[in-house]
């Protein structure tokens, strides 16, 4: 059966090859639950090979100007919007997610992505050089850090290879990057498309699964490891590179508050926060996930939002009406529905709380109700079509819950009035606060959490200086 299947590789050293010993695993569309490819399942050769095409390649890559860096990544945006059709195919294949979605929704900030950090190359920050101590002219030097071991989550996968490479290679630093183990296709195209563009070895492709990625992190070669995943996959990478004191920058997930307060324009929130909590089938680690209503407007808030479900659609990749596709793969559909079931008596469900289905992995469009700050929905990541509803008396209760939590990558606040709205976004302890508003991201502003959300930023110059080193020079100016 899988013979017949087409067949990925990895991209090593410039060229495409299976794994060393042969290894594949199956790769399912979701959307349909049957396989349709195969993919390397790559060990220890795989990795050793990828590691030094990218050692090798890295003085060269380094030691091209910034400009000469940028034209590259222009040049790869460029490819990413000539072939944006292939990419959404891959991409909708990998993942089931809606076709036009995918093609308005992701393929701009892509490329828009790309461009940023081609412009970013030539836009390194240092302090000024001087002379702080008589006779000695002080420069800072601002390098790559290296080898760069990336490791890609499946909710966005063409997405954040973006994240990953872009900066890192307009830094000048070489790349091996692992799709994962479920949705390797578009990351796999990808490396064609920038393969065409830069030396061979500059940019790595690993197929496998989560031990592949920790081969890769254990590596002696590479400088850092990046990985955008669960906190249990993090804890696992900072762990590996803390044992060769390897730079960490780790993107793990969210559980987003919404707080939402009584003089709110009611439409308006309800519109926006369902399409934030439902899109890409709540699989965002900004998902709008966990609302809290002030009380005096929770009944009414909790039947819109009821009903805002109701009228979310989910469905095949070219059905047009459907916001969102399936869940990716049979775990997390597992994981969605273990979480329902186990919801306690005092819970509600307003609108979902099934399987749409039984061919793919779909789930209906749900808003639970009725919950405590201590029941397991609130405190950890579903990563599902899910919006939970708690009803809190005052600000100072609404803060408490809404930091009350392990995660703090992103949150959002919903009122008229300017001063609260400013008074929440400095105690709000996560890495972004939204303001009437829930999801935009920019490639000129950092994405990135506290506490167990991770470290490191994403996206802006901060994500870019994240892939670069600073060194001090100091020269005697005297004789
Ligand atoms: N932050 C995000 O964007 C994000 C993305 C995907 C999943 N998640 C969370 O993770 C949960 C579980 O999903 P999952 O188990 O498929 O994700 P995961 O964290 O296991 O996988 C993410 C990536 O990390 C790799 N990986 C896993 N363990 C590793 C290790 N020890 N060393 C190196 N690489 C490793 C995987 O192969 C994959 O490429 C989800 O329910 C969700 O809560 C978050
Ligand atoms: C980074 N983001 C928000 C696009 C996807 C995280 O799950």
């Amino acid at each position: 059966m899988s013979t017949e299947l087409r067949r990925l590789r990895n991209y090593i050293d410039g060229e495409f090859r299976d794994a060393a010993d042969g290894r594949t695993t199956d790769v399912v569309n979701p959307a349909t639950g049957e396989a349709y490819a195969t993919a390397p399942l790559s060990g220890q050769a795989d990795v050793d090979a990828a590691m030094a095409a990218a050692a090798a390649a890295f003085p060269a890559w380094r030691d091209q100007t910034p400009a000469e860096r940028q034209k590259a990544l222009l040049k790869i945006a460029d490819a990413f919007e000539e072939r944006a059709e292939e990419l959404i195919a891959a991409e909708v294949e990998n993942t089931g997610k809606p076709i036009g979605l995918t093609r308005s929704e992701e393929i701009p900030p892509m490329v828009d992505q790309i461009r940023f950090f081609a412009g970013a190359a030539r836009m390194l920050e240092g302090r000024a050089a001087g002379e702080y101590m008589e006779g000695l002219t002080s420069i800072v030097r601002r390098e790559p850090v290296g080898v760069c071991a990336q490791v890609a989550p499946w909710n966005y996968p063409m997405m954040m290879a973006v994240w990953k490479f872009a900066p890192a290679l307009a830094a000048g630093n070489t790349v091996v990057l692992k799709p994962s183990d479920t949705t390797p296709a578009s990351t796999v195209l990808i490396a064609e498309i920038i393969g065409s563009i830069v030396p061979k070895g500059v940019f790595n492709v690993i197929c496998g699964d989560r031990d592949s990625g920790r081969a890769m992190v254990e590596h002696p070669v590479p400088a850092m490891a990046s990985i955008t995943g669960s906190v249990r996959a993090g804890i696992s990478v900072a762990e590996s590179a803390a044992k060769d004191v390897k730079r960490v920058h780790l993107e793990l997930g969210g559980k987003a508050p919404v707080v939402v307060f009584e003089d709110t324009d009611m439409a308006k929130a309800v519109e926006d926060i369902s399409v934030a909590g439902f899109f890409n089938a709540g699989q965002d680690c900004t998902a709008a996930t966990r609302v809290l209503v002030q009380e005096s407007i929770h009944d009414e808030f909790v039947a819109a939002l009821a009903k805002a479900a109701a009228d979310t659609k989910t469905g095949m990749p070219d059905d047009e009406d459907v916001l969102y596709g399936p869940l990716n793969n049979p775990n997390q559909l597992k994981q969605v529905t273990g979480f329902i079931e186990r919801l306690p008596a005092h819970a509600k469900v307003e609108a979902g709380g099934h399987r749409v289905g039984e061919k793919g992995y779909f789930y209906a469009p749900t808003v639970v109700s009725g919950l405590k700050q201590d029941d397991e929905i609130i405190q950890n990541e579903v990563f599902g079509p899910v919006i939970t509803v708690q009803s809190f008396s005052d600000e100072a209760q609404a803060v408490d819950w809404a930091n009350g939590v392990e995660y703090a990558l992103a949150s959002s606040v919903w009122t008229k009035d300017h001063s609260r709205a400013m008074r929440m976004a400095k105690v709000l302890d996560f890495g972004c606060v939204w303001i009437n508003t829930h999801i935009p991201l920019v490639a000129e502003m950092p994405h990135g959490g506290f506490k167990k959300s991770g470290y490191g930023k994403d996206l802006s110059a901060y994500g870019f200086d994240d892939y670069t080193r600073i060194k001090h020079v100091m020269t005697s100016i005297e004789g």
